[in-house]
């Protein structure tokens, strides 16, 4: 599913028109008809519709139209006094040739006539603002949204929430709160913002009948992960394969006190399917290992040289969980980005002591990929918290451009990009959000990555199936720990193939 700004709209809208010569108004009719779908003109009766004056409200008009040949009781509502797009005009004066009243609402009292009418429907739909909104939202419009927002039943918004800014997530000063939004041919960018949901409520996206391959002239390669791009990645185990077909995975991870972290992160990379797993640690780690994951092998933490060797070997290196913040996990990430070739994923400590020392990832002789939280983005980079979950991908994709990494930016819709292709997880929940989860996904794309996957598609499989495997535990439990993911990983992915 592809995510784009506003901007990209006008443009593929543009194409269509001028290039494939497909009439502006017939694409305001295919996404009138996009939203009736989801109208549940089966159930409901009486509909209250609200249009301003650019092509979102032409959108809304060409919908009451339908609703009126449905047999539907409609009240529509005209906002604003600016003049009206081209083919917003077209589908008013249908609607005025049809006999169908539309009120003007301009003052106070006509806000209370809209209130009236709403309380009395069912369903109210808002084509007040699309993608065209630009400046914050005052008076009559302040007012409506609010009568909106506390009367009715059901919104079902038109594009975009009316006030809600598609391209940033901003709300302008009002904005309406949907149960649903039906959004064309695009995921609007500002919905991945933390927060948007309560705007959007569910968000469907309706084809407008713009080809694919206008759409993708112009598309800047931003994608929802789709369980069906998953299943396409995911390999079955060959018949006549062995434990060398599936890589090494070495896990330097764990210290004094943090030794769940280095054992929850070695334990996930064999249940999620590494040929050989190394776990690179202190003594108190290594004992935990030897007890609670006896198919893992390890090395102490002090054997400088024997470690050096086998950083040669391995396929992919997982550094970071619960490795304490010191000089010493320093100088294992200046140790590890120096000698070995095969894929690094970077975690927690790993992360926080390249604070000020970012520059280290250009040296890296393998691919890297950086598992970052918003904390540890932050820290990273030396934003605030705030303007990271405010401009996600954006900063994600800037950091991944300027440090050749793969950067996996998690939380809620998990981001994932090289700075070129980005794509954005819909699996995981709020039940996931619990010490050692991330420590589990480590481990999970470490061990995709020796498993022969690219580091882009072991970070989208590690990410997508770590999500989903939560969504199925969390069916049945309020809390989903790293361990519930461990025992469940191997299914998950199995489904998955
Ligand atoms: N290809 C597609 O996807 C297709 C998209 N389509 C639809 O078109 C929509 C985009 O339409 P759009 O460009 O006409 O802009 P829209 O959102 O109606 O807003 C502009 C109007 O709002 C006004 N206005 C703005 N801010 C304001 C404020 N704060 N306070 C008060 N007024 C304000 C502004 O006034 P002005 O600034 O001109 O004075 C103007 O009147 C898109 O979201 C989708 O629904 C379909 O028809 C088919 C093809
Ligand atoms: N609300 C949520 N929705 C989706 N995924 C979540 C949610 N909360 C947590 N997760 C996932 O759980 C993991 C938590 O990672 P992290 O914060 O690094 O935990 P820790 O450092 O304790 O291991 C991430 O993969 C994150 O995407
Ligand atoms: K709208």
């Amino acid at each position: 599913m592809k995510v784009s700004k506003g901007e990209l709209i006008r443009e593929i809208d543009k194409y269509s028109i001028e290039k494939l010569g497909i009439p502006s108004i017939i694409l305001m009719e295919n996404a009138a008809l996009g939203v009736v779908k989801h109208l549940m003109l089966n159930e409901k009766e009486y509909y209250v519709v609200i249009c301003g004056r650019g092509n979102n409200g032409g959108d809304a008009l060409a919908v009451t139209r339908h609703l009126i040949a449905a047999g539907k009781k409609v009240s529509v509502f005209s906002i604003g006094l600016n003049p009206m797009s081209k083919d917003c005009g077209v589908n008013h004066d249908i609607l005025c040739n049809m006999g169908v009243k539309i009120t003007n609402i301009s003052n106070v009292e006509d806000i209370e006539f809209l209130r009236d009418s709403i309380i009395r429907s069912d369903v109210v739909v808002d084509g007040i603002f699309g993608i065209g909104l630009k400046r914050e939202v005052r008076g009559v419009y302040d007012l409506a949204i609010t009568v909106i927002n506390e009367t009715s039943k059901k919104t079902i918004s038109i594009d975009v929430p009316s006030g809600f800014s598609g391209d940033t997530g901003e709300v302008f000063g009002n904005c309406i709160k949907a149960s649903k939004t039906i959004t064309f041919e695009t995921y609007k960018r500002g919905f991945l913002n933390y927060g948007s949901h309560e705007y959007t409520g569910e968000v469907v996206i309706e084809k407008i009948g713009i080809p694919d391959f206008v759409v993708d002239k112009y598309h800047n390669k931003e994608f929802f992960l789709e369980r069906k791009f998953i299943q396409k990645k995911t390999k079955e185990r060959a018949l006549y394969s062995h434990k060398g077909n599936y890589g090494h995975v070495m896990v330097i991870a764990g210290s004094e006190g943090m030794t769940g972290a280095s054992t929850i992160a070695t334990k996930a990379a064999v249940k999620s399917g590494a040929g050989l797993t190394t776990l690179i640690s202190c003594e108190d780690a290594l004992q935990a290992v030897r007890n609670f994951v006896p198919e893992a092998m390890w090395k102490k933490n002090d054997d400088s040289q024997g470690i050096e060797t086998l950083m040669g070997k391995v396929n992919s290196i997982a550094i970071g969980p619960g490795l304490g913040k010191s000089n010493e996990t320093l100088n294992n990430v200046k140790r590890v980005l120096k000698n070995t070739d095969g894929t690094i994923v970077i975690d927690a400590d790993a992360i926080n002591v390249l604070e000020g020392k970012t520059n280290l990832l250009k040296e890296a002789k393998g691919n890297v990929i950086i598992t970052p939280h918003p904390g540890e983005m932050a820290r990273l980079t030396g934003m605030e918290i705030k303007k990271i979950q405010s401009d996600r991908i954006e900063i994600a994709k800037e950091f991944a451009r300027e440090y050749g990494v793969i950067v996996v930016l998690k939380g809620y819709n998990t981001i994932i990009t090289n700075g070129e292709v980005s794509y954005i997880n819909p699996t995981g929940n709020g039940a996931m959000a619990n010490g050692g989860m991330g420590d589990c996904l480590t481990g999970i794309i470490a061990s995709l990555c020796a498993q022969g996957y690219s580091p882009m598609d072991a970070s989208c499989i590690g990410v997508y199936a770590h999500g989903e495997c939560g969504d199925k535990v969390s069916e049945h439990k309020f809390v989903v720990t790293a361990t519930d993911i461990i025992d469940n990983i191997s299914k998950t992915i199995k489904e998955l193939t």
